[in-house]
């Protein structure tokens, strides 16, 4: 039991201590702000534990997190499950996520895929297809990055390979991002 806690503080320590990690982290807030004063959404998809994520996450933004402010928009392409099982079904599993971001995103959003391993091939194609549009990527990843790490304009890659210990410190970014946009944002109005 104690190596898990162990393993998980470790982690967050890394992060702390990486100025590179701690700046694009920095960088990611920036973006997300001018995007919102610009009158854009955050769109943010991933599967499985990671979608759980982009739920929370959208749910801070839309709601609330700590303060009082207007509310911020933010959709989650993995929550409908009538267009997701659609797309799946008709275009395959790997366009879930970029048929939604084409009918969806314009220029001033931004998409935030999640991904642990960084390979997820729907989440990859939903960055591609984002690029495409003209929108920010960013990308919240792990491992080595995988290949959205390859593509995302901003790319958090969180230092580990076991799956849950990076969601453990995705969620725990996440938090960071909304405590700081909120902060800012609920200053401007
Ligand atoms: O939550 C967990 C494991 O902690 C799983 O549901 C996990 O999210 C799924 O296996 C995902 O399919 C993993 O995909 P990804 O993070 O590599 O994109
Ligand atoms: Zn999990």
């Amino acid at each position: 039991m104690k190596k898990g806690f162990e393993e998980s503080i470790n982690i967050k320590n890394k992060i702390l201590n990486d100025q590179e990690l701690c700046g694009i982290i920095q960088e990611v807030c920036l973006t997300i702000i001018e995007s919102y004063k610009n009158g854009g959404k955050i769109i943010l998809c991933g599967n499985g534990g990671s979608a759980s994520d982009a739920l929370h996450i959208a749910g801070e933004l839309i709601g609330r997190f700590q303060m009082e402010r207007k509310s911020l928009p933010a959709i989650v392409l993995n929550a409908d499950i009538a267009t997701m099982t659609a797309i799946a079904n008709d275009y395959g599993y790997e366009n879930v996520f970029s048929r939604q971001v084409e009918g969806l995103m314009a220029g001033e959003d931004i998409l935030i895929g999640i991904s642990t391993s960084g390979n997820s091939d729907n989440v990859y194609r939903a960055i591609i297809k984002a690029k495409e549009i003209g929108g920010r990527t960013i990308g919240l990843l792990g491992g080595n990055g995988g290949k959205i790490g390859g593509v995302a304009d901003f790319s958090i890659i969180v230092p580990s390979d076991v799956t849950a210990r990076v969601q453990e410190s995705h969620i725990t970014i996440g938090h960071i991002i909304c405590e700081i946009v909120e902060s800012v944002i609920s200053e401007l109005c």
